[in-house]
């Protein structure tokens, strides 16, 4: 049985980006929003922290070009530093949207990253892939394949007798 419900949710496992955005960084939520995603039972794969480029986010948010808001987003994304992490696991990518709340934080419900660290959608803290395809694209441009690690969690690989 146990066996069975472990290789359903390796079949079923998932990645996501996460960015902690120049806000989160700065008022250092880096770790409280680390400790939500490792609580909830998602597998850490891929972490760092850079300066994002212009040709990043130009990429990463090529659907939003063309808003009226796209200059200023560029200026707040390229505003400090930023935390990329890769998280693996099941269901991640809609869970994680769930957890992190609506792109707009006053209609985002507490308990949520952006219900309980933000109060406005130009300042919302975090970043998170809003769809399987959207989480494969970003991770690709993001992340290099030699910076995503795959291990095992030794409180799921003990099989035989524990010594
Ligand atoms: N009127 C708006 C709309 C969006 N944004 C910014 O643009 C980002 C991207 O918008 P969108 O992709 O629509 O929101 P989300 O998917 O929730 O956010 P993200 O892609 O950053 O996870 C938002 O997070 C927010 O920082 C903004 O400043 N002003
Ligand atoms: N009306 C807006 N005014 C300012 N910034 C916005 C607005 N809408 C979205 N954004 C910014 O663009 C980011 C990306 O938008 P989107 O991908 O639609 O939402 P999400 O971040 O929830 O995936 C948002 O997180 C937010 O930072
Ligand atoms: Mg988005």
């Amino acid at each position: 049985m146990l066996e069975t419900l472990s290789k359903y949710l390796s079949s079923t496992l998932e990645r996501t980006l996460i960015a902690v955005k120049p806000d989160g960084v700065q008022r250092r939520l880096v770790g409280q929003i680390m400790q939500r995603f490792e609580q909830r039972g998602f597998k850490l794969v891929g972490l760092k922290m850079l300066q994002v480029s212009d040709d990043l986010l130009s990429q990463h948010y090529c659907e939003l070009r063309t808003k009226p808001f796209y200059p200023r987003l560029l200026h707040y994304m390229t505003s400090g530093p930023v935390v990329a992490m890769v998280w693996e696991g099941h269901k991640v990518v809609q869970t994680s949207r769930t957890m992190v709340g609506h792109t707009n934080p006053a209609e985002a419900q507490a308990g949520t990253v952006r219900g309980d660290f933000s109060f406005h959608v130009s300042r919302n803290v975090v970043h998170a892939s809003d769809s399987l395809e959207g989480a494969q694209r970003e991770i690709q441009l993001w992340f290099q394949r030699k910076e995503l690690l795959n291990w095992d969690c030794c409180d799921q690989t003990i099989t035989g007798s524990c010594v």
